[in-house]
């Protein structure tokens, strides 16, 4: 019995050279796709540039995009220090770019430049950026914005909705005709009942400010951790959505893929909300899989206004009771 325990086992070197070999194949891999990936970026890349030169013979004017033709270390400039912000900043800084990020209160400005961190959102996290040359920087005046806002710009929007026309409108004097706003947030403006792609247009009185619109599936504090997150952006140009693609994919944790469908990412942006907030108050009330599966399963079925409304009324309804049954408990 002793023999059998000190004897090593049979094959013992098999399985240590079986796990070794498994765990380079899998960053040889990784790597490969690194490799093909970027290889793949700098394509999609060059085929959108010399569709731009081809569409020039027709008489449309590709000069002005050749400046900012696919450098790295653009300037990116984000708007807002909110949660969303903060994740948008951290991923363009660690994607390589020169990060700048607007907010209101000097506090929280100072703060971001002295301890690299966000005083008010995502607080654990440091946005400090091992190896950088340089690191985000905040501003948090009108005049330092003005200054940042240089032609050619990308403007990382991330303001509330509802608040997104009226800021445009007050502030369209600063924004470069040929800055790409990259906005996030999606939807409605309900004072018009506009998509933001065309309420943005009419707030600046623009026809062809150059906008983009990024989604998820994406939270900014699972970007922060690192988590593996892709994101799709979408814009009429594929040119400007390449660009944002370049931009924002930073091939460590988070991969933006592209798509010609503005309408469609802003619709899909906001709708799927109603079943997140369905998936949030199911898992809340300790339902399982069967009540979020129903739930999707019914959505995809065309009743997704219905089965939503139904769901949240229900899931409400049981908070409610679930409520009044704690406070006759503890009274
Ligand atoms: N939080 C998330 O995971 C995601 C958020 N988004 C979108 O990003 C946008 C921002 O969302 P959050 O960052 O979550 O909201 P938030 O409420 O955390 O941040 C909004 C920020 O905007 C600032 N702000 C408001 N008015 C301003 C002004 N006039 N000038 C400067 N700053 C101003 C606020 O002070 C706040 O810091 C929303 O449109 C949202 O739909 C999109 C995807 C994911
Ligand atoms: O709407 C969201 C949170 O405000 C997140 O939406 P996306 O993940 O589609 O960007």
């Amino acid at each position: 019995m002793a023999a059998s325990i000190s004897s090593p086992p049979r094959g013992g070197f098999l399985l240590p050279a079986m796990a070794a070999s498994f765990c380079a194949g899998i960053v040889a891999a990784t790597h490969l796709m690194r490799l093909r990936d970027r290889e793949r970026l700098r394509k999609a890349a060059s085929r959108t540039q010399k569709n731009l030169m081809r569409s020039s013979r027709f008489g449309i004017d590709v000069a002005k995009f050749i400046p900012y033709r696919f450098q790295k270390k653009q300037k990116v400039v984000v708007l807002g220090a909110g949660s969303f912000g903060t994740s948008m900043a951290f991923v363009s800084q660690t994607a390589g770019n020169e990060t700048i990020i607007y907010m209101r209160d000097p506090k929280q400005c100072e703060a971001i430049n002295r301890q690299g961190r966000n005083p008010k959102y995502l607080t654990d996290h440091s946005l400090r950026i091992e190896g950088a040359d340089n690191q985000i920087r905040g501003i948090c005046t009108l005049e330092d914005l003005e200054k940042e806002l240089t032609p050619g710009v990308v403007i990382i929007h991330a303001l509330p909705c509802q608040l997104t026309p009226p800021w445009f409108a007050e502030h369209k004097d600063i924004i470069p005709r040929d800055a790409l706003i990259c906005c996030t947030c999606k939807g409605l403006y309900l004072e018009t009942n506009q998509l933001m792609s065309h309420a943005i247009l009419d707030a600046l009185d623009r026809v062809d400010q150059p906008l983009a619109f990024l989604s998820g599936p994406s939270f900014a504090e699972e970007i922060m951790r690192g988590f593996p997150t892709t994101l799709v952006v979408a814009s009429d140009s594929s040119f400007h959505a390449v660009r944002v693609q370049q931009l924002m994919s930073n091939f460590r944790t988070v991969r933006v893929f592209v798509s010609d469908d503005p309408i469609g990412v802003q619709l899909g942006g906001a709708l799927k909300n109603p079943l997140a907030v369905g998936a949030g108050m199911i898992s809340g009330l300790g339902f399982g899989t069967n009540t979020l599966s129903a739930m999707v399963t019914r959505a995809s079925h065309g009743k997704c206004p219905r089965s939503c409304v139904s769901f949240l009324h229900s899931a409400a309804n049981s908070v409610f009771s679930l409520t009044r049954k704690i406070e006759t408990i503890q009274s």
